[in-house]
């Protein structure tokens, strides 16, 4: 008997992202498995799903959509085992490249692979966290670019620029596993996942379902730094070093004593001066391409 699938997809994630021939391929490539699609509406789509969920026996969920909608569908079905793939389809992705997904083929085929990942959650103040979330120097641009009525690279590139440019150190009392720890830092990161959808490599230690997050604090001074920590960035090599702490745990506390900016997820955050987080083991499950 054919596997049954629900595919929710986000009709205005990403932009300009033609998804009738989406549609067509993820139709055309899953063979063995009957596809229903249900499109997002902006309002009240937790609730929709949840009903939707109810009313069937899913063997899995496809989420075509970006970060929003990937955490919105988690919301929706926490209290099941369903697996669920993601594809692609936002400005960002972050969750997507943590799971080894780039694309669209990558999604049919990580569901063809059928290897999933029981993974890990955050929760942020109660508020779930899926990846990566940061205080500082990302978060004002994060803030910056939502605040930009075009979107693109060259929006993005103008964002960067004008955040280099406001870049400062904020103080941060952060206490992990009940040691407490005070420093100041440009930009202080809560990570599950490792990869920024820019494919900058954060976390290059960390592991999705091994029930520890990581906090990362980056302290770069000067050009000098900033071009060092960049290529470490990207090659996947940061480690610990004069500029950049990484510690392991399960519970976190951070006080925020300068106001920087907040983001979880890519969403920015309002006004936070403390965060509460801990680790949520093997919480939800994902169709990954991934080794662990
Ligand atoms: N039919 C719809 N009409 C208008 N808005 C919608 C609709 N469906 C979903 N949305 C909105 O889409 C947003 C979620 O988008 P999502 O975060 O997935 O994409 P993105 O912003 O392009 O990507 P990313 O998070 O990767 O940057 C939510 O604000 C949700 O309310």
């Amino acid at each position: 008997m054919a596997k049954q699938f629900l595919c929710i997809l986000n009709p205005i994630s990403g932009g300009d992202i033609d998804r009738n021939d989406i549609k067509d391929w993820i139709k055309g490539n899953l063979h063995g498995i009957e596809l229903t699609i249900w499109e997002t509406t902006g309002d009240n789509d937790c609730e929709k799903i949840k009903s939707i969920v109810d009313e069937s026996s899913w063997d899995g969920i496809l989420i075509g959509g970006g970060d929003g909608t990937v955490k919105m569908v988690v919301s929706a079905i926490l209290e099941t085992s369903i697996p669920l793939g993601i594809i692609p389809l936002g400005s960002a992705n972050g969750l997507a490249t943590c799971l080894g997904i780039h694309g669209v083929s990558d999604a049919i085929y990580a569901v063809k692979k059928d290897k999933v990942m029981a993974m890990d959650l955050l929760r942020i103040n109660g508020e779930i966290s899926l990846h990566l979330s940061d205080f500082g120097f990302n978060a004002g641009l994060v803030k910056k670019f939502s605040n930009q009525t075009q979107r693109g690279m060259m929006s993005y590139f103008k964002s960067t620029l004008s955040q280099f440019f406001e870049m400062r150190p904020y103080r941060f009392e952060v206490n992990i596993d009940h040691k407490k720890i005070k420093i100041e830092a440009k930009m202080v990161v809560i990570a599950n996942g490792s990869y920024y959808g820019t494919g900058a490599n954060i976390n290059p230690q960390g592991k999705m379902d091994d029930g520890y997050l990581e906090v990362i604090a980056l302290n770069p001074d000067g050009l000098e730094d900033l071009v060092g920590l960049s290529l470490d960035l990207f090659r996947g090599e940061l480690s610990d070093s004069p500029i950049t702490k990484i510690w392991s745990g399960h519970e976190v506390e951070i006080k925020n004593y300068d106001g920087a900016d907040f983001q979880i997820d890519g969403e920015v955050m309002p006004e936070t001066e403390f965060v509460h987080v801990i680790c949520e083991k093997q919480k939800v499950h994902f169709f990954s391409l991934i080794k662990n």
